[in-house]
């Protein structure tokens, strides 16, 4: 994290000599349940007091738990339900409650207040809810309390979900000025193949840049959305690294786990954070809203775009799909539908669909007024 982002203790603690970092912590079910059907709370206990220690040497957790539904079907005596989205939801409106007040017992044992912070991706969607977000995270942070975050999930819809708790924890990190993401599994990491089917498989130890090939390995489809297991780990890793945020997968079962990640100790699968990492609105457009639509350009500038960094004129635009408003957030192709940047328009859908093709200068002649020059400023679009 940047020294300005950081509290007056934490600096202090710099000063010391001491390093302190914001760390999020992300439980998955199989970490918390150990492949059983209700929360092992033996075990619970001891990742609290993971946190607990790393706490009292200055570092600042996040907590992001999964669970919600285990501790609801394990408070209800596991009833018969048809596998519906309703039936989810209710075991997790249910279980949320029983889980939030499981973290407030344990974190309880060593006098740490905790934060319920539920989370869902309409949250993220706008600038201004993004930022609202981030300032009840710093300031549960600055105040000494360990935000436990989770996907609102009994009310969220698929179109306002962010889906899984990988990626959500990724977003969280961002939002909370991580220096560390701590994705714990029920594997060691991430493996050259999943380790369940492929028992020859090897584990990786660190990973400089995520390409297909790797994607292909963790189960994901190559520049989709996989669900679940390795390939959300891997989106979010993604997304957290161009951040800033370094991000291990390791086994969250495994002793002194936490303490020793922490402590920069080579456990698991680490992925290298950017050196140079995305200033904060560049994060939020990679990071926050859904994409409202998609815009094809043409070679010449895909060349400006990727390699001259330039911003993106309306000649090089050759299709424009979906409807979006000026200010949204659009994917940028090119002509081989390969994903090049996400930025935000300038234009509505309707105006670039006019303007598509033609010259800067005529701009204003086609539309009778003009937002400037470029269709997606520089400034405004992440390269990918
Ligand atoms: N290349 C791979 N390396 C390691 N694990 C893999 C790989 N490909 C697929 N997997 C699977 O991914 C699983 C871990 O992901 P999963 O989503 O089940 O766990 P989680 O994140 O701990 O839980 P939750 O999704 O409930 O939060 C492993 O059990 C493993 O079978």
């Amino acid at each position: 994290m940047a020294d300005s982002k950081k509290s007056n203790a934490q600096q202090q603690d710099v000063a010391a000599g001491a390093a302190t970092h914001t760390i999020v912590v992300k439980l998955g079910t199989s970490v918390l349940t150990g492949g059983t059907l209700k929360l092992d709370r033996a075990h619970m206990v001891e990742l609290v007091r993971q946190c607990a220690m790393l706490r009292s040497q200055g570092h600042k957790i996040i907590i992001v738990t999964s669970g919600a539904i285990a501790a609801g079907r394990e408070h209800l005596g596991y009833p018969e339900l048809p596998k519906t989205m309703a039936s989810k939801q209710l075991l997790a409106a249910v279980g949320q409650g029983r889980l939030i007040q499981e973290w407030e017992t344990l974190f309880g044992i060593y006098g740490i207040n905790i934060g319920q912070m539920l989370l869902t991706r309409a949250d993220l969607n706008d600038r201004e809810r993004y930022l609202n977000a981030r300032d009840m995270l710093v300031a549960l942070l600055d105040n000494g309390i360990v935000p436990v975050v989770n996907e609102n999930d009994a009310v969220a819809t698929t179109e306002i979900k962010v889906g899984d708790n990988d990626n959500l924890s990724a977003l969280v990190g961002i939002l909370g000025g991580a220096d560390k993401l701590l994705l714990m599994t029920d594997q060691a990491g991430l493996f050259t193949a999943d380790p369940r089917s492929n028992p020859d498989a090897e584990l990786i130890h660190e990973v400089h840049t995520i390409d297909d090939k790797l994607r292909k390995l963790a189960g994901g489809t190559v520049g989709g959305l996989g669900t679940g297991g390795m390939a959300t780990k891997l989106q979010a890793a993604e997304v957290a690294c161009r951040a800033g945020i370094e991000v291990i997968i390791a086994a969250g079962r495994r002793v002194d786990v936490i303490i020793d990640l922490a402590a920069g100790k080579a456990v698991g699968t680490r992925f290298l954070p950017l050196e140079s990492p995305l200033e904060g609105r560049k994060q939020w457009i990679l990071a926050g809203p859904p994409p409202a639509g998609d815009i094809v350009i043409d070679d010449g500038a895909v060349t400006a775009v990727q390699q001259k960094g330039s911003s993106l004129l309306a000649k090089g635009i050759t299709q424009v799909k979906g409807t979006f408003e000026r200010g949204e957030v659009v994917r940028i192709f090119d002509s081989k539908n390969v994903l090049l940047a996400r930025g935000i328009s300038r234009y509505s859908s309707a105006d670039m669909v006019k303007i598509a093709g033609k010259h800067s200068h005529d701009i204003h002649q086609v539309l009778g007024y003009e937002y400037g020059h470029a269709a997606i400023h520089r400034d405004d679009m992440v390269v990918i």
